[in-house]
């Protein structure tokens, strides 16, 4: 008997992790899910967008705009900088993360500095935004490389 031949790539194999991950998110707008893997194609750290720990989910706001201590945005911790924290290896020198999202700039500074080589992502849907411009400048600067998922299976069924 012949092997299978519509396997998944590795690439989107560790892109459906991030996925899977980001699917843990309560962010009502944006679900964003993070995997980092090394050289040998191993996993070595999952996150997605979420509260601190500690913080109470039902408590901290989930809204987008308003007074900034309102919002969102000073509380919650991104998914990239969830994977590298949380993270099995204390050495991320080389490795590739894998993300829903294009890296805002202060995800981008953790991943330069973490010595992650190089970013896979799905959506770029803040491109304009000078976060997003930032990171790209920081990105090419450092030669943190960054490309599109290209993929063959626009999408995974996983069923229990
Ligand atoms: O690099 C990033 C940028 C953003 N996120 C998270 C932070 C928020 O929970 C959402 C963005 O919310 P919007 O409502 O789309 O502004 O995405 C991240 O995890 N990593
Ligand atoms: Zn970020």
């Amino acid at each position: 008997m012949a092997k299978r031949e519509d396997y998944i790539s590795w690439d989107e194999y560790f892109m459906g992790v991030a996925v899977l991950s980001s699917m843990r998110s309560k962010d009502p707008h944006t679900q964003v899910g993070a995997c980092i893997v090394n050289s040998e194609k191993k996993i070595v750290g999952v996150g997605y967008n979420g509260f601190p720990i500690g913080c109470n989910d039902d408590e901290v706001p989930w809204e987008r705009e308003g007074e900034w201590l309102d919002t969102k945005y000073p509380y919650v911790c991104h998914a990239e900088l969830n994977a590298i924290l949380n993270s099995i290896s204390s050495n991320l020198k080389g490795c590739t993360l894998y993300v829903g999202l294009f890296p805002c700039n202060e995800c981008a500074k953790a991943i330069i500095q973490a010595g992650i080589k190089e970013v896979v992502y799905l959506s770029d849907k803040y491109a304009e935004a000078d976060n997003t411009k930032a990171s790209k400048w920081m990105f090419d600067q450092t030669g943190v490389s960054y490309r599109k998922l290209a993929f063959t299976h626009p999408s995974i069924t996983i069923g229990f």
